[in-house]
């Protein structure tokens, strides 16, 4: 079967409900499932083609967004979580036995410190801010992605009305770039 961009873009995408509560997010085990519980709805949530995102069988992206870390609780079977890569700035916590990454939290110095990584997909609930823009799409050649079909997925993007982007949205990027002129002082700590 061709590759999907994802199931949750492949039909045109829902909007979501603005003043949605949160829900809670189960992995794919068939019993003892790990749980997460997200008390408010996620932010910047987007299509992301990076190798390190978890994507779901036979799609080309992951579907991601942040949360604030204290809207985020394990709320069932922690234990069956493990870190996938200790060394990675974004510490992504997968259940040991579905592989399912319940969520990414960063572990260094970063913009977006405080911030955790969820795949609202997750959950049952429909609700969720609807993905806003395409992230790290150059990315997927990395995954073996043929090269020669790229246009064909940005035109899909497009059509669904996201604009494609080989590292974050503009904005997200000014951010992660003011916080690094602020580090190295050559803007005010305080814009
Ligand atoms: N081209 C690389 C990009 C990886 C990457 O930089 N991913 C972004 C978006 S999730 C990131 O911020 N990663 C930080 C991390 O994984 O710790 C790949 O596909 O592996
Ligand atoms: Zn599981
Ligand atoms: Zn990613």
């Amino acid at each position: 079967m061709a590759p999907s961009l994802h199931p949750a873009l492949n039909n045109g995408i829902t909007k979501g409900n603005p003043n949605h509560p949160g829900g809670t997010l189960h992995c794919h085990c068939p019993s003892n499932r790990v749980t997460v519980t997200l008390s408010s709805n996620v932010a910047h949530n987007h299509a992301c083609g990076c190798s390190k995102c978890w994507k779901p069988n036979n799609s080309l992206f992951a579907i991601v967004g942040v949360i604030p870390v204290d809207k985020l609780s394990v709320s069932s079977n922690a234990s069956k979580l493990r870190i996938i890569d200790e060394s990675a700035a974004i510490q992504r916590y997968a259940c040991k036995d579905c592989g399912v990454h319940m969520y990414g939290r960063i572990a260094v110095e970063h913009p977006f410190k405080g911030l955790d990584f969820v795949h609202t997909e997750l959950s049952g609930e429909a609700g969720w801010q609807e993905p806003q823009f395409a992230g790290f799409v150059s990315s997927i050649i990395e995954g073996g992605f043929p090269p020669n079909e790229m246009d064909g997925v940005r035109r899909r993007f497009r059509e669904l009305g996201l604009e494609t982007y080989d590292c974050l949205s503009p904005p997200l990027m000014d951010l992660i770039a003011t916080a690094a002129a602020q580090k190295a002082g050559r803007l005010p700590a305080k814009l």
